[in-house]
């Protein structure tokens, strides 16, 4: 028998796996290794459910869909025009994030079987896990894996620091709401926020470094999200930076409550005031505290995925795309793997180049997947492209009187088949699927001709897509 390890004392728990970290990845994952027979311990140091329940994808929601109800009213004849009601809009935010109450959340983990612990979770050496919780300090011991589920957090540049800002919390549990709000960023956080702020009554003025939104994206996404806020009255500056960044009394004042007094921001053109900032200018993966240098590891080794073979990194933690539904896809291959292993089986094969969906909650929506035009043709891809206008199905004309957006697909030209899609228009994120079942099933255009959308949806923008294909590629 070998000797007790020296630090271990009589409160150690031996687990299969361990999980840092509460949020959908990690419960995602616990949950697949518990139904494949494995013992999971979860420790959340803040509230089972993650970022992404309390501070993210739910709240954003919940304050965009009737925003956006409200909008449709607005452009679509024969209703009676709508607007929000500020604070049922904010009561409904608050239903749907449990009143910032995790305990639903925690008690389903334990009906599911995990062992759920709160507390603050830190690797002190293989397989070796500190808990620093209520009840003192445990150490925890993981027979076959130690899994990093931390999730990420908001990178605040240095010039704006000082100022106290807002960032994506702060915008997602807004209590107070500014009169004249700056957003600095032209991604995915700054295009939802400002459109829930203005919903809500601010006036939004977006300050975007590069030329255009969502940069990642189909240029087209991005101009016409830019068209639909200068629509509503936000004042979206391309080619616009911060250079200074001065606020008198910035203080914390809470979360979601105005962080002080008025902010000036210098920008080439001149300076603009406003009640608060709001930095939505990227996350990084949450590893500072969670003991890498206790085996010899850096969060560098996490991005590159240089880990032992006991430990993982998943989610936004794992510096992947920092969407929820593809860290639980990468929850759930890892929770199969993991159970295979245990049970000798052979490892379920997974595909090659499986493509990141993403949906953004703008007005109109964008919904994409896999690689723009850009992307395939640097990833040394012949592509053919096609592009329509979505109102040019009578089933996305339908849908507001003032459709405005467009759908296109990179389809490979040696192969025929998809390798991205995307789609911007009223409701565009449900589109989207069809797209990633065409590109993991690598089914060639030709075949998906016969895939026949219901007249009259705007699912017949395939139809459009297709038929604007070169005859030779859509013959099998
Ligand atoms: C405003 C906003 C809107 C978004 N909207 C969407 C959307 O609509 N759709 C979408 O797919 N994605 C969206 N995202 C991204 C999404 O929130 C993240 O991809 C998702 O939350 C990642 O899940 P996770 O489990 O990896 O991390 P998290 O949800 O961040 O959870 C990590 C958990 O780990 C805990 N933790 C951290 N360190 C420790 C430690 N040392 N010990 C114990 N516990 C620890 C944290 O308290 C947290 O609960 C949005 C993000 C933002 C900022
Ligand atoms: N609906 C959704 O799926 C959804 C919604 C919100 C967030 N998210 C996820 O959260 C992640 C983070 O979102 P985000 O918008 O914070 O990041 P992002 O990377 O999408 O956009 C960051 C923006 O800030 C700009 N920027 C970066 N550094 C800057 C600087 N120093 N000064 C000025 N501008 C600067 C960039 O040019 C870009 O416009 C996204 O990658 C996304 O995956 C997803």
């Amino acid at each position: 028998m070998s000797a007790p390890h020296p630090e271990r004392t009589a409160t150690d728990d031996d687990v299969d796996v361990v999980v840092l970290g509460g949020g959908p990845v990690g419960e995602n994952l616990a949950q697949y290794a518990v139904e494949g027979g494995l013992s999971a311990t979860i420790v959340e140091g803040e509230r089972y459910g993650g970022e992404c329940s309390y501070w993210a994808c739910i709240p954003s929601k919940a304050l965009l869909r009737p925003a956006a109800v409200a909008t449709t009213s607005t452009r679509l004849h024969g209703v009676v025009p709508t607007d929000v009601d500020r604070d049922a809009l904010l009561a409904r935010r608050d239903e749907w994030v449990s009143h910032y109450d995790d305990s639903g959340q925690y008690e389903w983990a334990e009906s599911a079987g995990i062992t759920a612990l709160r507390g603050q979770a830190r690797l002190v050496g293989e397989r070796e896990v500190e808990v620093e919780g209520e009840g003192g300090t445990r150490r925890l011991r993981a027979r076959r894996a130690v899994v990093i589920a931390t999730g990420s957090e908001a990178v605040v540049p240095e010039p704006y620091r000082a100022a106290h800002p807002w960032d994506s919390r702060d915008a997602t549990a807004v209590r107070e709401v500014p009169d004249r709000l700056v957003i600095v960023g032209g991604g995915v956080v700054a295009c939802e926020a400002a459109t829930w702020m203005a919903a809500l009554g601010s006036h939004v003025t977006m300050l975007v470094r590069g030329p255009g939104l969502l940069e990642r994206m189909e240029p087209f996404a991005g101009e016409v999200v830019a068209d639909s806020l200068r629509a509503k009255g936000v004042d979206v500056r391309l080619a616009t930076e911060a250079g200074g960044c001065e606020r008198r009394d910035g203080q914390d004042t809470g979360v979601g409550r105005i962080h002080g007094g008025p902010v000036t921001l210098t920008t080439g053109d001149g300076s603009i005031e406003a009640d608060e900032l709001l930095v939505a200018t990227g996350r990084r993966p949450r590893l500072g505290d969670v003991g890498l240098d206790a085996v010899g590891l850096t969060a560098q080794d996490v991005t590159d995925g240089r880990l032992p073979q006991w430990l993982h990194a998943l989610g936004d933690a794992g510096g992947e795309a920092p969407l929820t539904h593809w860290g639980k896809y990468r929850a759930r291959v890892l929770g199969s793997r993991l159970t295979a292993e245990a049970e000798g089986r052979p490892v379920e094969p997974v595909p090659d180049d499986v493509p990141v969906p993403q949906a953004v909650f703008t007005d109109p929506q964008v919904g994409s997947v896999g690689a723009t035009e850009q992307e395939a043709r640097e990833a040394g891809r012949d592509v053919v492209t096609s592009e329509v206008a979505f109102d040019g199905a009578a089933g996305g004309a339908l849908l507001r009187d003032d459709v405005a957006g467009r759908a296109s697909i990179v389809v490979d030209r040696s192969t025929g088949c998809l390798l991205g899609a995307t789609f911007v228009g009223p409701e565009a994120g449900e589109l989207v699927h069809g797209a990633t079942i065409a590109i993991v099933g690598r089914t060639p255009v030709h075949l998906l001709r016969h895939a026949v959308p219901s007249f009259p949806t705007a699912s017949e923008l395939w139809l459009r897509l297709l038929e604007d294909l070169p005859t030779r590629l859509r013959r099998p």
